[in-house]
C-alpha cells in the first residue's frame, strides 16, 4: 500500500501561518514515535477516531504540529482513496445527515454522552472489569449456553435516563417531521444512538469495557481486537415492532441490554454459531437456548450465533444492542476455510473427518500386522466391535422416543411415491411381493443400522423433502458401506421385514427410495408398533405373529430386543463413517441361520453365551491378537 498524499487538488491549508500544498507531501514511511497525536474523538469524521490518531504519526514533519482539523482534513483525503466511490459518498452522505441531528437536536441528559463508571455501570460489573482476569469475568456472569454470557451491568438509574433520553429523541423526531434512519434492515422501529452524538460514549464502553471481556470470552472471533461499533435500540410492544426474525447480527460480538420498561414475553432464542457457509444448516439439539429479558442485564454473544426475539406480548420493550466489529478479524476471515474454532457446523464436520481418519488409519495398521486373510480379519474387527458394545449392553442403551425426528406430512418434491408408501395404519403391514428362500425371518432396523440420515445438508446417497411442524426440510441420506449387497444377499436367504423406531411418515418414504421395486422387504413396522416403557422403544417380535424360533432382529441399539435377546443380533451404531464393514462381515454368520429349526441357541452362543450364564458382568469376549 503507497500511502502518499499526491492529490492533485490543493486541499490543504495547513499550518496557521502558511498553506501546505497537499500535493507536494508524502506520508512518512517510517512512523515519528516521539509525537503524541491528537485525539479525534469529537470529530465528526468518516472514518474511526482511532485511525487518524494513528495516522497522524505518519504524517511529514512539517504538518506535525499544524492545527487538528486541518491535519484531519488531510488524513481524511488520504483515507478516501481506500473507499470506492459508492461507499465515500454513502459515507459523506451519512456524516451529513449525523451532522443535521447533532447541530439541532438537543440532548436532554448530557451525562450521557460520557462514560461515567460510577453512575452507569452496577459496583460488581465494574470490580470485574477493574481486576480484568477471566476468574474475575466469570464471576459475575453464567454461561448457561456455550458462547452465551449473561451478567448484570447498568444502574437502573442509567436505564431510566437512557430511555428518557431516547424518548426525548423521538419526540423531536416527531415534532420537526426530521426522517430518521432505523436501526437495521429488521428493526423498524428504535434508533440509532451513534446518530445523535452517543457514539463517543458507546466506543469508550465498547473499548473499556466489552473488548476486554471479550478478549477473554470470544478470542476467536476477533474480541480482542474490537474497533467499531453499530450501537442502537430497538423497540417492541403495541405500535412497535412485535418480534424478530431468525438472524444473526453484523457484529463480531453483540452486547444485549434490555432497559426495561415493563413488558411479558420478547425472549431471545439461540440455535448454534455459524460461519457464513453454514448459517442455514439445522440446530442441533445442545445448541437450543432460551432466555428472558431482564432490565439491566446484558446479554454477550458472537454475532454469529444465530437468534431471534420472540413476540413482545404485552407492555413495552426497549434494548440497547451494541454490535461490536473487529476489521482485523474480517480481513483474516477472507483468507480462511475453516472455521471449526467457533462454527458448530465446521467443527462437526472437522469431527467427522478426524474420525473416519483414525478408522482408517486403524484399519490400515491391522492390514499391515496382519498375515491373515481378510475374512479373518474382518471378524476380528467385528469382535473388537462386539467387545465395545458389549460393555455397553449392561445398560440396555434404548433409544428414546423423543429423540426421533418429528414429521409431519411428507411432501415429497423429489421423489414420487405410490399412496401406499404414506400408510399411517397402526403396523403398517404394505404386504410387498418377495423372493423367501427359508422361513426364517430377518427383521432389520433401519437409522443407524442399514442408514444414517441428517436434515444437515452434507454429502448423501439421496435426500427427500419432509414436513416438518408445517416447514419443509431436506433430509440427507447416507447408505451404509455394502448396503446393496447385503440387502439382496439377506433378501436372497430370508423374509426380510423393516422394523424401525421412527415414524411412518419418514421411515416410509425412505424405504420406497432404498427399495423402489418391493423387492427387498415383505413387511415394515414402524413407531406405532414400538411398545413403550418408561418412555423408551421397545420392538416386541410377537407383533410379526411368527415363530420366534424362526425369527431374529439386527438392530443397532440392543436395548430395543430386550424381550428377546436370543432373537438379537447386535450392530454397531453407524453414523455415516468410513470404512465400514459391518454389514458384509455380518453375512457368513447370517448363512449359518438359514436352515435351522431354531436360531436362538445360535444367536446365543455367538453373541450372548456369556451374557447369558453371567447376566451382570460377563468376561469380555476374546479378540484375537493379530
Ligand atoms: O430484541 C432483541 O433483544 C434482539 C435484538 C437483536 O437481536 C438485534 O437487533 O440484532
Ligand atoms: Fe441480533
Amino acid at each position: 500500500m503507497s500511502l502518499h498524499g499526491s492529490d492533485r487538488r490543493d486541499t490543504s491549508s495547513a499550518g496557521g501561518n502558511g498553506t501546505v500544498a497537499a500535493a507536494s507531501l508524502r506520508l512518512r514511511l517510517n512512523p515519528n514515535k516521539e509525537h503524541k497525536p491528537d485525539g479525534y474523538e469529537d470529530l465528526q469524521l468518516d472514518f474511526s477516531p482511532n485511525i487518524f490518531s494513528s495516522l497522524e504519526r505518519y504524517l511529514p514533519p512539517s504538518m506535525l504540529n499544524v492545527p487538528r482539523d486541518d491535519k484531519a482534513k488531510f488524513m481524511r483525503e488520504i483515507l478516501l482513496k481506500y473507499l470506492p466511490l459508492g461507499e465515500r459518498s454513502r459515507s459523506q452522505k451519512h456524516r451529513e445527515y449525523r451532522q443535521k441531528i447533532i447541530e439541532n437536536y438537543q440532548p436532554l441528559h448530557r451525562e450521557l454522552y460520557s462514560v461515567n463508571p460510577a453512575t452507569f455501570f452496577v459496583p460488581s460489573f465494574l470490580r470485574a472489569i477493574n481486576d480484568n482476569t477471566e476468574q474475575s469475568f466469570r464471576s459475575i456472569m453464567s454461561e448457561p449456553s456455550p458462547g452465551i454470557f449473561i451478567f448484570d451491568i447498568f444502574q437502573t438509574n442509567f436505564c431510566e435516563l437512557l430511555l428518557s433520553e431516547i424518548e426525548n429523541f423521538e419526540k423531536w423526531v416527531t415534532e420537526t417531521k426530521f426522517r430518521i434512519m432505523r436501526p437495521n434492515t429488521m428493526n423498524k422501529y428504535g434508533a440509532v444512538l451513534d446518530d445523535f452524538g452517543l457514539e463517543t460514549m458507546l466506543d469508550k464502553l465498547m473499548e473499556g469495557f466489552i473488548r476486554p471481556l471479550s478478549r477473554v470470552l470470544l478470542a476467536e472471533v476477533g474480541g480482542a481486537t474490537l474497533d467499531s461499533h453499530h450501537g442502537f435500540v430497538v423497540e417492541y410492544g403495541k405500535d412497535r415492532d412485535v418480534d424478530l426474525g431468525f438472524h444473526v447480527d453484523d457484529s463480531e460480538v453483540t452486547l444485549n441490554v434490555c432497559l426495561g420498561k415493563q413488558f411479558s414475553g420478547g425472549e431471545l432464542f439461540f440455535r448454534g454459531i455459524r460461519c457464513e457457509k453454514h448459517v442455514n444448516t439445522g440446530t442441533h439439539s445442545e445448541e437450543i437456548f432460551d432466555y428472558s429479558h431482564v432490565p439491566g442485564r446484558a446479554v454477550l454473544h458472537r454475532g454469529r450465533h444465530r437468534h431471534g426475539a420472540r413476540a413482545t406480548t404485552s407492555g413495552n420493550r426497549v434494548n440497547l444492542l451494541l454490535w461490536c466489529r473487529s476489521s482485523v478479524f474480517r480481513e483474516m476471515k477472507r483468507y480462511q476455510k475453516d472455521f471449526s474454532s467457533w462454527c458448530g457446523e465446521c467443527s462437526r464436520e472437522k469431527k467427522e473427518r478426524q474420525r473416519s481418519t483414525i478408522a482408517a488409519t486403524k484399519l490400515k495398521k491391522l492390514l499391515e500386522a496382519s498375515d491373515c486373510n481378510f475374512g479373518e480379519l474382518f471378524e476380528s474387527f467385528q469382535q473388537l466391535y462386539d467387545l465395545l458394545w458389549f460393555n455397553s449392553f449392561l445398560g440396555f442403551p434404548i433409544i428414546p422416543f423423543d429423540q426421533e425426528l418429528e414429521v409431519i406430512n411428507p411432501n415429497n418434491s423429489q421423489h414420487t411415491f405410490s399412496d401406499n408408501s404414506l400408510d399411517t395404519t397402526p403396523s403398517s403391514v404394505s404386504h410387498r411381493i418377495c423372493r423367501k428362500r427359508s422361513d426364517v425371518t430377518l427383521v432389520l432396523d433401519l437409522d443407524e443400522t442399514l442408514i444414517h440420515s441428517s436434515t444437515f445438508p452434507r454429502d448423501a446417497d439421496f435426500t427427500f423433502t419432509m414436513m416438518s411442524k408445517g416447514e419443509a426440510s431436506t433430509v440427507y441420506v447416507r447408505k451404509r458401506p455394502f448396503l446393496e449387497e447385503f440387502l439382496e444377499k439377506v433378501a436372497e436367504m430370508f423374509e426380510v421385514v423393516i422394523f424401525t423406531a421412527s415414524r411412518s411418515s419418514y421411515s416410509a418414504t425412505l424405504l420406497d427410495i432404498l427399495d423402489p421395486h418391493n423387492k427387498l422387504f415383505a413387511r415394515r413396522f414402524y413407531r406405532d408398533s414400538c411398545k413403550r416403557e418408561d418412555g423408551h422403544c421397545l420392538k416386541d417380535l410377537t407383533v410379526l405373529g411368527i415363530d420366534m424360533a424362526k425369527v431374529f432382529i439386527i438392530d443397532n441399539s440392543p436395548g430395543v430386543f430386550r424381550l428377546h435377546v436370543n432373537n438379537g443380533i447386535p450392530i454397531k451404531s453407524w453414523y455415516g463413517e468410513c470404512p465400514d464393514y459391518a454389514l458384509i462381515d455380518l453375512l457368513p454368520f447370517l448363512k449359518k441361520l438359514v436352515d435351522v429349526d431354531d436360531v436362538r441357541p445360535i444367536i446365543a452362543a455367538k453373541f450372548w453365551k456369556k451374557f447369558n450364564s453371567a447376566h451382570s458382568s460377563p468376561a469380555p469376549l476374546p479378540i484375537r491378537r493379530i
